[in-house]
């Protein structure tokens, strides 16, 4: 369908400090702070900088997808049901816990990893679901490039034609686009998703109304009609993602690493996970083995 020439805009700016989570973990929280709660369906965005020994050791999820998309550096990663495998600088890891994963995320040898993890929600009836993995090295990472100075990884939904492989229970698009000084782009948005941007470096001129931002903002897109989002850049080192997915529309009940929809359902992932049952058969015995 022709694009529609309404740009979206920006509605809200957050600058993410720096804090600590995990073990010794930096991380520039966007989504999931105090200023960005939830942004159906989007439930957290962090920007980790992590140096070993530091890391994310043995921990669960239920209810959601996490989404690694590393940018510098290693993680190697290990769950309960002995997955293993390493994430290296452009490498992709679209993870859907669902009913229950428990796993370790940290750097590998005593390297800095520095990359970008989202959460994503899932419909209730997707949430307890059988886990599942989708995972792409760098070079299998589609790529778009309409022009010398720009470049778009695309790591779901689509940009400039090029579609990514990568199966989306909620749907959603991400993106991250490196331009040149000078070089803009327009990033068609399905109407009905709900979407920011998350600046990495550089700077440039975002939405119709050329808000412009420096590294480590999120910028919330308005929900208007509009069904593309221009960005301009002003500086050679300018990369940002845009990140805009269905909004879910149902109820959130998040204790940590659980995200269900009421509280009896957090009460029994608590439980399972205790008990090794519905999912996290085995979570009790388990301790993952890549730390050593
Ligand atoms: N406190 C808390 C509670 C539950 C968690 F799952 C986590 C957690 O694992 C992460 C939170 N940000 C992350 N960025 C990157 C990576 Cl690889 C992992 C995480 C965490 F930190
Ligand atoms: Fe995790």
């Amino acid at each position: 369908s022709p694009v529609s020439r309404i740009a979206r805009n920006i509605t809200k700016s957050v600058l993410s400090r720096e804090q600590m989570d995990g073990v010794g973990a930096r991380v520039y929280r966007s989504i999931g702070s105090q200023a960005l709660r939830n942004l159906d369906p989007f439930l957290m965005l962090d920007e980790f900088d992590v140096r070993a020994p530091g890391g994310f050791p043995d921990h669960p999820h239920r209810g959601f997808e996490t989404v690694t998309y590393m940018l510098e550096g290693e993680f190697l990663h290990e769950d309960f049901k002995g997955h293993k495998g390493r994430i290296g600088p452009g490498d992709l890891q679209w993870m859907s816990a669902a009913k229950g994963i428990v796993h370790a995320e940290i750097p590998a040898n005593n390297s800095r990893a520095h990359g970008l993890q989202l959460w994503v929600n899932l419909s209730s009836k997707n949430k307890m679901s059988e886990p599942n993995y989708q995972e792409f090295p760098k070079e299998k990472v589609v790529e778009a490039t309409p022009e010398e100075g720009v470049t778009i990884k695309v790591i779901a939904g689509e940009s400039y034609g090029v579609k990514s492989p990568v199966m989306t229970r909620t749907p959603t698009m991400f993106i991250d686009v490196k331009l040149k000084k000078g070089k803009k782009i327009e990033q068609i948005i399905p109407k009905n998703y709900a979407g920011f941007i998350y600046t990495i470096s550089g700077s440039a001129l975002y939405g119709g109304s050329k808000h412009s931002s420096e590294a480590h903002h999120t910028l919330v897109l308005s929900a208007n009609e509009g069904d593309y989002i221009p960005v301009e850049s002003t500086s050679d080192d300018c990369h940002f993602v845009v990140i805009a997915g269905e909004p879910i529309n149902e109820p959130i009940v998040q204790h940590g690493p659980f995200v269900m929809n009421t509280q009896r359902e957090i009460y029994q992932a608590f439980a399972d996970y205790q008990h090794g049952r519905n999912g996290f058969e085995g979570a009790p015995e388990w301790t993952s083995s890549i730390r050593d």
